[in-house]
């Protein structure tokens, strides 16, 4: 049996998409040869656990910074060997992998886990029950799939979805042109949101130009600060956004399930990384309070909602010269963003001395995340 790849144009009713398919035909050769992308499925014999890691793009360094931050540093001997190893973790692999590529060695069993983008896991995962979202917001790589058409000519006055699909123009001899790398999530979403008459290219870079060229009418094409689209004057439009992604921490639920050790160690990894991803946002503020008792500061502090902390204010007693206690001091977590009215509420309520510090982790008892993997899993 010969397996191998092509590429055709296929057509779903009214709208047709650009897909990639196996064919076979059988070989009249006494030996057998089979050509399969990547690895069979099944739980390989191998006893290290391997989590993927993009070798190269934007989400490289920003991937590494990450794990570094939650004490888990990724030692590569150097740039071009494309396995590395975490020392924190035991019988554990670091494999260095393109982004697309890590998501299908998921599917293909030879990575237990891995950090991609939500649009790449989305694009290349391809609603594959097996791979698993263990983390879905690890707060780097932002950036946004969506629709985006010239802001001239017949789309001057268009500036949303609805009013693209009732252009006139689109018919099934002439059918709106999208330029795109997302061929399963672009004619997905066309289906999704009832567009008829759409057909899709593929085109790996500088997407923005298709329309331009002539070559495309739209693209369909990752955003982040917009500055690409608007210096090739193209817009995005209302209802456009197929999916708004960042970096996710992604599994294989055969992994998690069947090979020693993987669920314990995404147990470590998850709670690192929850336990870093929450103190990020947060600063501890201590402060002096004048005040006749613990409880009557601790009142006086909670009746300021922000600033409760986590579980409300710790409260402990400062002994002056004499022994007596005139004084408490309060530790409290408060969000950045409200650093300022903070201190200033501290302030009115006759704080002083406010010491404001970063926070580097904050564990809880259990991440809520856990919990929900172990329901996916059915545990
Ligand atoms: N402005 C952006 N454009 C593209 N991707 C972005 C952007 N911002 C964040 N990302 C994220 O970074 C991931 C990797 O994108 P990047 O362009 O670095 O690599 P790549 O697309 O794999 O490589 P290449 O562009 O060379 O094909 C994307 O899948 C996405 O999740
Ligand atoms: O909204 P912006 O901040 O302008 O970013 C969007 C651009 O960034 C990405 O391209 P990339 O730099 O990865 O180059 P590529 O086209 O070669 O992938 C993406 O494909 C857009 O072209
Ligand atoms: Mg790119």
């Amino acid at each position: 049996m010969l397996m191998s790849q092509i590429g055709f144009g296929v057509k779903f009713g009214n709208w047709r998409c650009y897909a990639s398919s196996s064919s076979s035909s059988s070989s009249s050769s006494q030996s057998e040869v089979a050509v399969v992308e990547g690895g069979n499925g099944r739980i390989s014999e191998r006893q290290h656990i391997r989590l993927g890691l993009p070798s190269k793009g934007r989400m490289a360094t920003d991937t590494t910074d990450l794990l570094k931050n939650c004490q888990l540093s990724v030692k590569q001997v150097n740039p071009r060997q494309y396995v590395a190893q975490i020392p924190e973790l035991s019988n554990f692999e670091v494999w260095f992998q393109r982004p697309k590529d890590i998501v299908k060695k998921l599917g293909s069993g030879d990575l237990d886990l891995g950090i991609v983008g939500l649009d790449t896991f989305t694009e290349h995962g391809q609603g594959n029950e097996d791979l698993i979202i263990v983390h879905e917001a690890l707060a780097y790589g932002d950036c946004r799939l969506s629709l985006a058409i010239p802001q001239y000519g017949i789309f001057e006055n268009i500036n949303s979805l609805e009013e693209l699909a009732k252009m006139p123009q689109w018919t099934e001899s002439k059918p709106l042109r999208v330029a795109t790398g997302f061929t399963y999530l672009g004619p997905k979403f066309m289906k999704d949101n009832g567009l008829k008459h759409v057909t899709f290219s593929t085109a790996d870079g500088a997407l923005e130009a298709a329309p331009a060229m002539g070559i495309a009418d739209a693209i369909l094409d990752l955003v982040s600060s917009g500055t690409t689209l608007r210096e090739n004057n193209l817009k995005e439009i209302e209802g456009g956004t197929v999916l708004e992604s960042q970096a996710v921490l992604v599994a294989s639920r055969k992994s998690l399930v069947q090979r020693k050790g993987v669920l314990d160690t995404t147990h470590e990894i998850l709670e690192r990384l929850e336990a870093h991803l929450r103190a990020i946002g947060q600063f501890t503020v201590t402060a002096n309070m004048r005040g006749r008792s613990d409880k009557e500061v601790a009142e006086r502090v909670v009746s300021h909602p922000s600033l409760c902390g986590l579980q409300g204010p710790t409260v402990s007693p400062v002994f002056g010269p004499d022994g007596e206690v005139k004084h408490y001091a309060i530790v409290i977590c408060v969000p950045k963003k409200a650093l300022y009215k903070s201190m200033k509420q501290l302030r009115a309520i006759g704080g002083s001395g406010v010491l404001v510090s970063p926070l580097t982790y904050i564990f809880d008892e259990e991440t809520p995340r856990w919990r929900r993997l172990l329901s996916t899993l059915g545990m």
